[in-house]
């Protein structure tokens, strides 16, 4: 049996924040504080017996001293939110923080220039333990803290680490925000089914079905997603005809890379 993780201050309880406490109690976690200002936000776990749900940061239960304190809240709320953790920087303490864009050094002029911050960009399939985190350690980083974040990201899915930080911006664009593209694609084939007569509640089980099988294939294959495209694509069939009008120079090829341009762009606005 693995050891139960350290204590965790989690800042931030939303969609984020939540689904990893969820997978950090269900890995075994021996104590967590969460700073909430919004009630029904962390409600969900306030009845956990390991887990103290709290509104402000002056409400830690003195004495606590978590082994990382987790930033979850939007990085617009980092400027006013972050001084009131600086005083737990320290040889003991991680800062692992998820915001998008916000970078290690922004972070450490709100909770300390010496603090050890790691920067990490999961995405929302952590909520079914299926997330993609890519992170990075930044100065002064130990061995065991980077273990330790390494343990808190994989408790919700694969965790792959990087040395460049400006990496992190591609990759927010990327798996941080490519749940949401997937989305939009059953959104906009459910519209087109029934455009073409299909009625929707059929077309919402179809859409629904082809596009987290389609998923599943490709995490359950070796081969190129360019492999198992061509296999649907029958010479003069069907699928042909469709593929000509969404590969076509001006659709999704150049579409995709403006939207993960624009997406990085946004990210580096973020850096603060
Ligand atoms: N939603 C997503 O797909 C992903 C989000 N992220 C990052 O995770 C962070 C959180 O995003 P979400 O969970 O989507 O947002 P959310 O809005 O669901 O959660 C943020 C939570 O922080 C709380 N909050 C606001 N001010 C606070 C404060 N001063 N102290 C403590 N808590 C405070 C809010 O009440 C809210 O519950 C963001 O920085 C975002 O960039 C990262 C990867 C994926
Ligand atoms: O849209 C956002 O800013 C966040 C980061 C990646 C996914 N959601």
């Amino acid at each position: 049996m693995t050891e139960p993780l350290p204590p965790v201050l989690l800042v931030g309880c939303g969609k984020m924040g939540g689904a990893m406490l969820s997978g950090w109690l269900e890995r075994g976690l021996s104590r967590a504080v969460v700073v909430e200002p919004h009630g029904p936000a962390a409600a969900a776990f306030a009845g956990d017996p390991v887990v103290r749900v709290v509104a402000t940061p002056e409400a830690i239960p003195a004495g606590f001293t978590p082994a990382a304190v987790v930033l979850a809240i939007k990085p617009q709320e980092a400027d006013a939110a972050l001084p009131a953790y600086a005083r737990f920087a320290g040889p003991d303490t991680v800062f692992l923080s998820i915001m998008a864009g916000r970078t290690v050094a922004a972070i450490r002029r709100g909770v300390g220039e010496d603090a050890a911050v790691v920067r990490a960009m999961p995405n929302t399939p952590a909520a079914i333990r299926r997330g993609f985190t890519v992170a990075c350690a930044g100065p002064g980083v130990t061995a065991a803290q980077r273990a330790l974040c390494g343990a808190l990201l994989a408790a919700v899915g694969e965790v792959a680490w990087v040395g460049k930080e400006e990496l992190l911006d591609p990759v927010t664009a990327v798996s941080g925000g490519g749940p949401a593209y997937v989305f939009l694609l059953a959104e906009v084939m459910e519209a087109a089914a029934v455009e073409q007569g299909i009625p929707r509640d059929l077309a919402r089980r179809m859409v629904r079905a082809t596009v987290s099988g389609a998923g599943a294939l490709l995490a359950a294959s070796d081969e190129e997603a360019a492999e198992l495209r061509r296999a649907v694509t029958s010479p003069k069939g069907t699928t042909e005809r469709a593929l000509a009008v969404l590969m076509a120079p001006d659709a999704w090829p150049a579409l995709m890379s403006r939207a993960i341009a624009a997406a990085t762009a946004r990210a580096r606005e973020l850096a603060g």
